[in-house]
């Protein structure tokens, strides 16, 4: 197959992060820190030669346990922050659902938010009007429309932000876990609406740690550990071992504690 048949194809990516030893507060502890020469450089990889390829219409569930670079990949994926080593192309537009009210401003309302999301979108207000209506509908914040984002609750955030990046079919879907907070109803909702969406051609990247979602929603999987890929391929395959894995590890901790 050729390369460019691919939607995304992350290939050998490397990201790595600075975790310096000092916890620096402020410019002054910075510049201290500095002259003392205590401020190091501490390389940490979070994600490690990492490869992902990606063919237009599949579902791709990231899993792996807390802190193994899911979260990080799907950024670099985004283009929210660069890799440090390989490359990641992208052949169609994405709508990333990945932080928790990214894209808002807390101090303005929903209301205005979803207008403000929609020229940030590119569209045009007379489009924002058209759709305005459903977006509310789905997001299901009723009362709340004139309110600000501040007071909402971490799920009548998700709510909108799943609303407001499914509202126009993007190419590629990518959902990281923002749905954890939302109710079972509102779950079963977007999870019907991101199937829609599959069924209408669009890519999804799902990060999430409810292994049933992922196996429902997706076809292929991708696991994670400490940065490192353990095993990428069918959606069962990969979670059966990994939940093995997770049994074994479960097991022998009981044993270790008799
Ligand atoms: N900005 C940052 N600076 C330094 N380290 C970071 C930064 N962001 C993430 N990390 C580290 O990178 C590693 C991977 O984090 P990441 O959020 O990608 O994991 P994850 O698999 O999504 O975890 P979870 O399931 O808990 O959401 C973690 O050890 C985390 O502490």
């Amino acid at each position: 197959m050729k390369d460019k048949e691919y939607i995304i194809d992350v290939d050998h990516v490397t990201i790595r992060f600075n975790k310096s030893r000092q916890g620096v507060d402020n410019l002054k502890e910075y510049v201290i820190h500095m002259l003392k020469r205590e401020l190091l450089f501490q390389e940490f990889l979070a994600v490690k030669d990492v490869s992902l390829k990606v063919k237009r219409g599949e579902a791709w569930g990231l899993i792996g346990t807390n802190g193994s670079g899911k979260s990080t990949l799907l950024k670099a994926i985004s283009g929210i922050m660069k890799p440090y080593k390989g490359t990641i192309t992208i052949r169609g537009g994405i709508a990333p659902l990945i932080e928790l009210g990214a894209g808002f401003d807390a101090n303005l309302t929903a209301r205005e938010n979803i207008f403000m999301n929609g020229a940030v979108l590119g569209h045009s207000e007379k489009f924002m009007q058209e759709h305005f209506d459903d977006i509310v509908d789905f997001a299901d914040i009723g009362d709340f429309l004139d309110s600000p984002i501040k007071n909402y609750s971490s799920g009548m955030k998700a709510r909108l932000g799943f609303s407001v990046a499914t509202m126009v079919k993007p190419d590629i879907l990518i959902v990281d876990e923002v749905l954890a907070v939302g109710d079972f109803l509102f779950r079963k909702k977007c999870q019907k609406r991101m199937q829609e969406m599959l069924s209408g051609g669009t890519t999804l990247l799902f990060v999430s740690h409810n292994l049933e979602q992922v196996r429902d929603l997706c076809d292929h999987a991708l696991w994670l550990d400490k940065g490192e890929a353990v095993m990428s391929g069918g959606v069962h395959e990969v979670c059966d071992a990994y939940q093995e894995l997770e049994h074994d590890i479960n097991a022998a901790k009981k044993k270790k504690k008799r």
